[in-house]
């Protein structure tokens, strides 16, 4: 591993030096046409060649000089500690669903194999077909059906954005609404407190709060933070998440951002992405009435302000101390905007101010940010969309520079 600096981002353009990724794998061979929705895909990907783009994304990144940390390496790492192994076992056997006998079995085979086989079934889940032959004749293995789930796969890992997000040198473990998603949390957990690269890392946020997922979170600027809600982030999750910044001083304005409650929709950062210090792209469809309600601490004790609604762009701009947050105008018809922002044309990931990784299939978006001097790294994204996210959403940042 390379001489790692301290994890810190403050911002959404500054400088990338380290990112948290997770190439996409066994869990992406669970779906099948009868469970992806459930599992928050729209189509099953071609495996092989989700992992190809992938390999490609993280390359670009590395090209750009940042360190690519890959999940599953992470993980593995962690689970060396016999504590986090332990703890990892626990948060894999759901008792309501295997009952005592089946979960106790579960448990002693999971407990005596090594860091890596755990891992695995922690990411790409086991089935009833798998489940190491117990002793006793189980009630539970008999009735379910062979390709049943004893532990699901997460194939939504792929989007690190969601699980966690750094807020200055803390980081937050979200807490994820969808019942697909909630059990990765338990894993950033484990890494984040037994990868020796991360073990003193401070806290935001607790991870059994109301529900916030990344997505939703944008650090427009030192001490500003946007916070989307809708689908996934509720009021009492951003109130919650507002709070934890303001006490651990690491914000003094965190905007609260309406967005419908939709698929399409389902983070912020499915609309608006930053591309550079004072610039957004944004879904056209909502520029002119995206709107913020305004928190700040109140000056008495840990008592929070709330001001607004107002639009947006105005309560960004003045949080952000700056006349005015560019948008790029992307200029679209109302129909091509709408293709783009479904494959994740908004989803940009900054690797600089100024330079931001996208889809290549947004032909028109990326050639209107190109229009206004945005330099676009294109990647292909064909397999990797079907889960719906982009580059932003595939990508955890643990340390920027600052700006
Ligand atoms: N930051 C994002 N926009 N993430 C996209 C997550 C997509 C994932 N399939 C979900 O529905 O949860």
């Amino acid at each position: 591993m390379t001489t790692a600096s301290a994890p810190h981002v403050d911002s959404e353009v500054g400088p990338l030096r380290t990112v948290l990724l997770h190439r996409p794998g066994t869990e992406l061979k669970r779906l099948t046409p009868r469970n992806n929705d459930q599992l928050l895909f729209d189509s099953i990907p071609w495996v092989d060649r989700a992992q190809d783009e992938h390999d490609a994304f993280a390359d670009v990144l590395r090209g750009r000089g940042v360190e690519v940390l890959l999940l599953a390496e992470e993980l593995v790492a962690a689970l060396a500690d016999a504590r986090a192994h332990s703890a990892a076992v626990h948060t894999a056997v759901d008792r309501r669903r295997l009952g005592n006998e089946l979960a106790d079995s579960l448990r002693s085979h999971l407990a005596g194999v090594d860091a890596k086989e755990l891992a695995d079934v922690l990411m790409g889940g086991m089935t009833f077909e798998e489940l190491p032959a117990a002793e006793g004749a189980s009630l539970v293995r008999k009735m379910h059906h062979p390709h049943d789930f004893v532990v699901d796969p997460l194939p939504n890992l792929l989007f690190t954005r969601d699980s966690s997000v750094w807020m200055g040198d803390r980081v937050a473990i979200a807490s994820l609404a969808m019942p697909a998603r909630a059990r990765e949390t338990a894993l950033l957990d484990l890494i984040y407190a037994y990868h020796p690269r991360f073990r003193t890392a401070g806290r935001a946020y607790g991870a059994h709060s109301a529900p916030v997922e990344g997505g939703d979170v944008l650090l427009l600027a030192p001490g500003v933070i946007a916070i989307g809600v809708g689908e996934r982030t509720t009021p009492a999750g951003a109130e919650s998440l507002a709070r934890s910044a303001f006490a651990d001083g690491i914000a003094h304005t965190v905007l609260a951002v309406p967005i419908a409650q939709d698929r399409a929709t389902m983070h912020l950062d499915t609309v608006c992405t930053m591309v550079d210090r004072d610039a957004v792209v944004m879904y056209p469809a909502v520029r002119d009435t995206l709107t913020a309600y305004s928190l700040r601490p109140n000056g008495n004790g840990d008592g929070v302000r709330v001001d607004g609604p107002e639009p947006f762009l105005e309560a960004a701009a003045a949080a952000m101390g700056i006349d005015r947050l560019r948008v790029i105008d992307t200029g679209l018809d109302p129909v091509t905007a709408e293709r783009e922002q479904w494959d994740d044309g908004n989803n940009t990931l900054a690797v600089a101010p100024g330079v931001v990784v996208a889809y290549e299939r947004n032909v028109e978006t990326n050639s209107r940010l190109e229009d206004a001097g945005i330099e676009v790294l294109r990647i292909g994204g064909s397999e990797l969309g079907t889960g719906r996210g982009g580059p932003r959403c595939m990508s955890c940042p643990i340390e920027r520079d600052a700006l």
